[in-house]
């Protein structure tokens, strides 16, 4: 091995946790060495936040064309041309890449960035190369690898896309049948239904966006039924995919002909449709196949690399963090995660990242977001808790836009004067949520909040509405 082929602090993966990992190490002074099996930007840049979320103003302008005939615009029914709008999300690709500008930034800072394929442990500090079988080394490794889609275990299932593939299709299916409502089967019902297609949803869990306070459940769910979506939740298992009988497979996936998925119901009967697409949108495990995990004597479930409030794992000069950790799976905790373990892996282990706060949310129709405890997560720890809910349709701005569906929840311990959480779904409700999320991480009580003189009319006056009703209780105040 070459002198230039061992480094400091080896990071693998340069998605948002491995970039950050690199910057933070390389700052710290450390020689480091950046692995990564296709291109700089992970899931996130290159078939996940940036992608979807152009598809998502996508979905937004076909809606908002078709109501502009009420604002005396007439410009009839839009078609799609999906074509042209995936070329459009690849250029979004292309621009992101040349604004972040991430190999020339890393440069910058003297970290070889290494594109030679995916990356293998060899033993504990080496890793091999797959396209060259070149070796590099760290005294420290950080693995940044991210996740990958999952298909459910069932007949047929390669008959299914998994949402790093959408794009891959010829057209916008007629009928389409997402499994999984989490952020990802969430947002593409909004997309496809919004596109022309006819959607069901099939969920196992009792409600759709699971993760999210209830209320945003039922919100979500119920746009989704007034544009037509079929929503199945609590199904009890999905049984099957079969090719519809009598129609030709033109490729390795759905868009190859018709397909018959079937389930069982949430009441027990056998149910099925017919769709020209199904996408499985049923987890993100960690990527820890061909990792060589074993070799560094790390043990794995194969769905995630476990750590330490560190993100060491259990062989202490490795790290894990972002997706590959599994806990928080946003880019902002990725991007926290992975400069605590480089602090960490150069420092010794000195940072933790304990995500008090941390906002997220999706771009449905309305969007939604939340941080903090939901309702019931905070009731179960304190029946006392307050709570006020302002609705869109008492709040000026969203009249004005015809943007009346949703709410803002802020969820709160009178007692103290402090907020424990807030959730909204409505316009704008990721960067309401946001806004909330500044005010807790300053440590603003709600007096303060209350007196916040918000500019009018707009989206973010419903936290200072919000605020004063708990300060003043009345009508819509649930104590
Ligand atoms: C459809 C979709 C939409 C999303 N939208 C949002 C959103 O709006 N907001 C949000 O916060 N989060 C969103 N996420 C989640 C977000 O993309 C992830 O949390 C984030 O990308 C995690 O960053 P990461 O660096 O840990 O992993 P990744 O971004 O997955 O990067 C991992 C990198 O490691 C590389 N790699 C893997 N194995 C090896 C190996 N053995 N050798 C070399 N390289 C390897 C991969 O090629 C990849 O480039 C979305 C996810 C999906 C799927
Ligand atoms: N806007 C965002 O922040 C955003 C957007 C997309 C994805 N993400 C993140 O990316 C990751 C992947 O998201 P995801 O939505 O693909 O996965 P997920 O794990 O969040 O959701 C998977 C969903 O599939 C359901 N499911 C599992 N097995 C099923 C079955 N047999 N039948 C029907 N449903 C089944 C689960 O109950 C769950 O609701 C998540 O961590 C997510 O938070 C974030």
């Amino acid at each position: 091995m070459t002198q230039t082929d061992s480094y400091e602090v080896l990071v693998v993966g340069a998605g948002p946790a491995g970039t950050s990992a690199a910057v933070r190490a390389a700052e710290l002074g450390a020689r480091v060495g950046l692995v990564e099996a296709r291109r700089t930007g992970g899931t996130c840049v290159n078939s996940g936040c940036v992608p979807t979320r152009v598809l998502a103003k996508t979905a937004r302008f076909a809606r908002e064309v078709r109501s502009a005939g009420v604002y005396g615009l007439d410009v009839g029914d839009p078609t799609v041309d999906w074509t042209r709008t995936v070329a459009r999300v690849r250029q979004v690709v292309e621009r992101i890449h040349a604004v972040k500008a991430e190999p020339e930034r890393l440069a910058d800072l003297g970290v070889d960035l290494v594109l030679e394929g995916r990356a293998r442990f060899v033993d504990p500090h080496a890793m091999e190369l797959s396209d060259t079988g070149r070796r590099v080394s760290g005294d420290a490794v950080v693995l940044c690898v991210g996740g990958h889609s999952r298909r459910l275990p069932v007949p047929g299932a390669e008959l299914a896309l998994v949402p790093e593939q959408v794009l891959d299709m010829p057209e916008v299916p007629r009928r389409l049948v997402v499994v999984g409502a989490g952020n990802t089967g969430a947002q593409l019902v909004t997309v496809f239904e919004a596109l022309g297609a006819e959607v069901t949803l099939l969920e196992v869990a009792p409600r759709i966006l699971m993760a999210m306070d209830e209320d945003i459940s039922r919100t979500v769910q119920d746009s989704f039924e007034a544009h037509a979506v079929d929503v199945h939740v609590g199904i009890r298992t999905l049984v099957s995919l079969a090719r519809v009988e009598g129609t030709e497979p033109h490729g390795d996936h759905v868009a190859g002909g018709p397909v018959r998925v079937t389930w069982v119901d949430a009441d027990g009967s056998e149910q099925s449709r017919e769709a020209d697409a199904v996408i499985m949108c049923t987890g993100w495990p960690a990527s820890v196949d061909g990792l060589g995990l074993d070799a560094a004597g790390i043990a794995t479930d194969g769905r995630s690399i476990a750590v330490d409030e560190y993100f060491r794992t259990e062989v202490p000069h490795v790290f894990a963090a972002g997706d590959a950790n599994q806990q928080a799976m946003l880019v902002q905790a990725a991007h926290a995660e992975a400069e605590a373990a480089a602090t960490n892996a150069v420092l010794g282990p000195t940072r933790r990242a304990p995500h008090r706060l941390l906002p997220s949310g999706g771009f449905t129709d309305p969007d939604y977001a939340g941080v903090g405890l939901t309702e019931a997560q905070a009731r179960e720890r304190d029946p006392q808790v307050a709570v006020a809910t302002v609705r869109y349709s008492e709040l000026e701005r969203a009249v004005i836009d015809d943007r009346e569906q949703g709410f803002l929840k802020l969820v709160t311990d009178r007692r103290r004067d402090v907020l424990l959480g807030a959730h909204a779904a409505g316009e704008s409700a990721v960067e309401v949520i946001q806004a909330v999320t500044t005010a807790m991480a300053a440590g603003v009580d709600l007096t303060t909040l209350a007196g916040v003189e918000f500019a009018y009319p707009t989206y973010s006056a419903v936290i200072g509405e919000a605020a004063r009703r708990l300060r003043v209780p009345r009508g819509t105040v649930d104590a």
